[in-house]
């Protein structure tokens, strides 16, 4: 897979030069490219932005900068453009699986009070897939940190970049749908709190069934949204206890 992240501010995704995506990109497994917006501009004061038609606060980044940027950056294919926005279908563990499929990916971190509409309405009429995303109800600076988010949540599902692909199939937000149990590790006893005693007993089948009551417990209480999203098939009647 092909990533490519535009921002006025590049320096934001060093981030992506370290851990796991960092290796991944060294060993081939991903091809991530960071770009300067202002690379593209054609002014000697290397200009993205403008003030916003029909008035009101703050600037507004412009269509032609982004079309140069963009038409650049896809040429070679058909891309996936994503857009970051506070005004974005919010994005998902199933969001990220359906990204993760794609060729090519290009980020465009907005800034301001983000960026002319008619950008994701040129692409969408140019044929592109184009994804208007936000990851959570709060109001961030711009597209950078949310893009760093959603390429992590992306990249980890990639072939070869996380270490024990098992660890992909058992996770929150994971195929069951449900909150992660808690998890221990040495020492048996800290701070007077012992490890609870099914984990030591080596019985796999109720370790299984440990796990997933904490699942279940901590998912109606912090988040009955997930539980009542679960079908039928996928709560017997004992988990229906919770
Ligand atoms: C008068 N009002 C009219 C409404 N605006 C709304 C507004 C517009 C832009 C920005 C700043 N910004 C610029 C690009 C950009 C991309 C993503 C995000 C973002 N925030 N939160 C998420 N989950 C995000 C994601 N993903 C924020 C961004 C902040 C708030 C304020 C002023």
């Amino acid at each position: 897979m092909r990533i490519d992240i535009v921002s006025i501010f590049p320096e934001y995704l060093a981030a992506l030069d370290l851990s796991l995506v960092g290796k991944a990109r060294v060993a081939g497994l991903l091809d991530l490219r960071v770009h300067d917006l202002r690379d593209w501009t054609t002014d000697r004061h290397r200009t993205v932005d403008d003030t916003p038609f029909g008035g009101g606060a703050g600037m507004v980044m412009r269509p032609d900068v982004w079309g140069q940027a963009i038409d650049e950056l896809t040429a070679t294919g058909p891309a996936h453009l994503v857009v970051p926005t506070p005004s974005g279908t919010t994005f998902t563990q199933r969001t990220a699986e359906a990204l993760a499929t794609e060729d090519q990916l290009v980020f465009a971190c907005g800034r301001y009070e983000g960026i002319d509409a008619r950008v994701a309405e040129h692409y969408r009429a140019a044929g592109h897939r184009v994804s208007e995303l936000s990851i959570g109800d709060y109001v961030l600076n711009g597209g950078e940190v949310a893009s760093l988010v959603m390429v992590e949540a992306v990249a980890r599902l990639l072939p070869g970049v996380i270490g024990n692909p098992e660890s992909l199939v058992e996770e929150s937000h994971g195929a069951a749908g449900l909150l992660e149990y808690p998890v221990y590790t040495k020492p048996p006893v800290w701070s007077d709190l012992e490890v609870p005693d099914v984990l030591l007993s080596g019985h796999h089948a109720k370790i299984r069934r440990w796990r997933r009551d904490r699942a279940l417990e901590k998912t109606s209480a912090r988040r009955p949204d997930l539980i009542a999203a679960l079908d039928a098939s996928t709560l017997d009647k004992h988990d229906r206890a919770f």
